[in-house]
């Protein structure tokens, strides 16, 4: 089975409400969608996420990077020699972890086909069926607290809560959301970078004074500031998970042997695809230290590749695979079940796609 066309198009995907953080506001999910056919007539797909104001990531750079970059690199290589076609696909440019989850993603879906085999039964082949949380986006407490009842309604037993724009009113926000859904739901928040190290140690003890029962939160601080996230790790009892600051397996033995953080937030956009995602989880392993799988806003396409990851491997133990319970519709057909809060794992072989709508090719 070897390769012997890559396409770059895109998909557009709606979503349910526009999506805020910290860092930006989303309307509707405009990702790249690559196509890789092989010479027996194998067809599969891969997604990257344009998230500029946290890989870097832009339309356009992805496209430049599949299509001048990565593609030349690959075409002609057999799906059977997979350790060649990735150290290519990290070889060609650097960074660019969007465009070469993309490709990851495709090529490790024709790695299951050629196999026959659902792709998490031939990564670790560890459960069927995963529970994502749904996040909240930053907005006032009261429409967060009514936004944290209707998740609740759908099911969702884990909700994460965006906040980091500004830390009195994130306290509100957390009162609102707890007097709103009460204490059998678990809340995990999410700063994307929004506060400083002090400011952070200050709020979320006083989170912890007051009872709120935080299960963990997410990226306190700046992302390059690893002392900074040391110093939040070290002064607070809820556990930290280290996001924006975790691209590479090398980043994660930096923050792990300086104890920088209690958690890992694995995301294929940041890893460059499931390669290194497992390379992570072997790291990981090797420490004890759990970690959650993420996605940024992403259709159904890519984040069926990480469901797949996380159903094989026991360390990731959170899921934060959301995208498609954001999204107004679901343009793809086959694959894993997403039933909102519950992911259930495909049977047939690869991540078991049967059609992707709202796909544009441009010639
Ligand atoms: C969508 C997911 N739940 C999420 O919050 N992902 C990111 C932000 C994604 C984005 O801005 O596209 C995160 O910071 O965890
Ligand atoms: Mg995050």
């Amino acid at each position: 089975m070897k390769i012997k066309e890559i396409k770059v198009g895109k998909i557009t995907v709606p979503l349910k409400k526009s999506f805020k953080t910290a860092l930006r506001t989303v309307h509707s999910i405009e990702d790249i969608v690559v196509k890789v056919v092989t010479d027996t007539g194998h067809v599969a797909y891969g997604e990257a996420a344009p998230t500029a104001v946290i890989t870097g990531d832009t339309n356009g750079s992805i496209r430049c990077a599949i299509e001048d970059y990565i593609a030349p690199q690959i075409i002609g290589l057999d799906i059977e020699n997979m350790e060649e076609i990735m150290t290519r696909i990290d070889k060609s440019i650097i960074k660019n972890t969007s465009a070469k989850a993309a490709v990851d993603i495709a090529i490790y879906d024709l790695f299951g086909q050629l196999y026959n085999a659902p792709l998490y039964k031939l990564l670790g082949g560890y459960k069927k069926e995963i529970i994502s949380d749904l996040t909240i986006s930053v907005n006032e407490p009261s429409e967060m607290a009514e936004d944290s009842i209707d998740a609740v309604k759908r099911g969702y037993k884990t909700l994460k809560i965006k906040v980091g724009l500004d830390s009195k009113m994130d306290m509100e926000r957390i009162k609102a959301i707890r007097d709103a859904v009460g204490y059998n739901i678990d809340l995990r928040l999410d700063a994307n970078q929004g506060w400083k190290p002090k400011e952070a140690v200050m709020l979320l003890r006083k989170m912890e004074d007051k009872g709120f029962n935080i299960e963990l939160v997410e990226q306190p601080v700046l992302a390059s500031d690893l002392d900074g996230l040391k110093f939040v790790t070290d002064n607070v009892n809820i556990p930290i998970l280290a996001d924006e600051s975790v691209f590479s397996p090398e980043d994660a033995v930096k923050i792990i042997q300086n104890r920088a953080a209690d958690l890992i937030n694995i995301k294929l956009m940041k890893t460059g695809g499931i390669h290194n995602a497992l390379k992570i989880c072997s790291v990981a392993e090797i420490y004890g230290v759990e970690c959650m799988i993420g996605c940024m806003l992403e259709s159904k396409l890519s984040v069926s590749a990480a469901a797949h990851l996380a159903a094989s491997k026991k360390i990731i133990t959170k899921i934060d695979l959301d995208g498609p319970g954001l999204c107004k519709e679901d343009p793809i057909i086959g694959g894993p079940e997403f039933n909102d809060y519950r992911i259930i794992l495909n049977d047939d072989g690869g991540l078991g796609f049967k059609e992707i709508r709202n796909l544009s090719f441009s010639s």
